[in-house]
């Protein structure tokens, strides 16, 4: 039986691919950098579609390394190895560099490194990797919002090298970054962006109706891996605020994180402890976020986080209380709306709208960018 016929008779309700996988084959070797709650769900994807891909699409995928903040493991081929990469012996301590050739090995444009760090030092080698031919999927935002020099070079180090692909940083798993490159690329024009970009916040929002304390549901939100390492870069606006630089960016306007106006709900005296000092005086922030509730009652409104940005470098980042009848006060969980307001989409905008945070949804968002690399790759003779 053709490999067409056995996958009919295998899935009797699938239709076969639309171009046999012999005549496509292609190999990726994978090194994935950070194997925290994002990191580690992302290798378990990887792992359960192998046999999937390499049947279904002709792509070969080829898990090589896995490196974390101290200790890196090399030769991850074997599954059983990535399932419990703590136990594998064949670990030494992390040198990004080192990392790097070794994933790369002889064939450097068929070699993509994932960073799910939320680590600025790892971001700051994307653009020597990427001038070495090595391809980089990250869900880190750190690269993309942060000095406009370094993305610069990151950028320009991508039109002659490795692809880059950033799809997880705004809003996880949505197409957001990929919808707003498919309105620019068509010729369309952006003229802002409105929305409500924190999955945490939007958790945080809907959950907080004074039955239990604000910092108890930070907590949850951070045991659920919707909260950034440090829940901080949430609370105070900043993780959203990087989203907007992104998008910014993406539509060629420079801007900065300096340049967005951001209402921190971090109170001062929280704001430059240790993440654990932070962590057990969580409980400091109850008595200003029950204020913002009793406001939101008050108004018979809700509580949502809202940030906007426009074509004059306008960007935005807080807390309101909205009308219950406003767009942004039916969202449920992690929600997050992104709305494009173009010259096509004047009079109504684009909405882009689901769940916005969590290691599953990232994970995937991070996984489609590598499979959007893939489809580009040379087919092996
Ligand atoms: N959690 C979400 O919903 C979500 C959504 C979108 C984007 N992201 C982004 O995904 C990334 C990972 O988030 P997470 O929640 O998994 O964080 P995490 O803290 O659980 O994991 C981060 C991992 O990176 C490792 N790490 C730190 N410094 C490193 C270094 N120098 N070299 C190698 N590894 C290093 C840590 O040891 C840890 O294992 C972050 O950049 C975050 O902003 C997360
Ligand atoms: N911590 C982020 C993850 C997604 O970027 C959020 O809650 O939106």
């Amino acid at each position: 039986m053709d490999s067409c016929a056995s996958l009919i008779a295998e899935h009797p309700h699938r239709l076969p691919p639309l171009q046999a996988a012999s005549s496509r084959r292609r190999t990726l070797a994978v090194g994935l950098i950070g194997p925290g709650r994002v990191g580690s769900v992302l290798l378990n994807q990887l792992r359960h579609a192998q046999e999937r891909l390499a049947r279904e699409t002709g792509l070969e995928l080829k898990l090589r390394g896995v490196a974390a903040s101290r200790r890196m493991w090399l030769d991850c081929d074997d599954p059983d190895l990535n399932a419990r990469h703590d136990g594998a012996q064949t670990w030494r301590p992390t040198d990004l560099d080192e990392f790097a050739a070794y994933i790369r090995g002889e064939d450097r444009h068929h070699a993509m490194l994932i960073d799910c760090s939320a680590n600025d030092a790892v971001a700051s080698h994307y653009a020597e990797w990427l001038a070495s031919g090595l391809h980089v999927v990250t869900p880190n935002k750190l690269a993309s919002s942060g000095p406009l020099s370094r993305w610069q070079a990151i950028r320009a180090a991508s039109n002659h090298g490795g692809r880059f692909r950033y799809e997880a940083t705004v809003c996880a798993g949505l197409p957001v970054v990929q919808t707003l490159r498919d309105l620019l690329d068509t010729g369309d024009q952006l003229l802002s962006v409105e929305g409500m970009f924190s999955g945490t916040l939007a958790w945080l929002c809907c959950q907080y109706d004074g039955k239990r304390s604000f910092s108890s549901l930070v907590r949850e939100a951070h045991a659920l891996g919707y909260t950034e390492p440090d829940p901080r870069d949430d609370l105070s606006g900043i993780d959203v605020a990087r989203k907007l630089v992104i998008l910014a960016r993406e539509a060629g306007w420079p801007l900065s994180l300096q340049d967005v106006a951001v209402k921190s709900l971090v109170p001062a005296e929280l704001a430059s402890l240790s993440r654990e000092a932070f962590m057990e005086r969580l409980e400091d922030m109850d008595v200003p976020m029950a204020g913002w509730l009793a406001k939101a009652q008050t108004e018979q409104g809700v509580l949502r986080h809202v940030a906007s940005l426009d074509r004059e470098g306008h960007a935005k980042v807080q807390l309101h209380v909205l009308p219950a009848a406003h767009p942004f006060a039916h969202t449920r969980l992690t929600d997050n709306i992104v709305q494009f307001r173009t010259q096509r989409y004047r009079d109504n905008p684009l909405l882009v709208q689901g769940p916005g945070a969590g290691p599953e949804v990232t994970a995937a968002g991070a996984f489609a960018d590598l499979l959007r690399i893939a489809e580009s790759l040379e087919v092996r003779a």
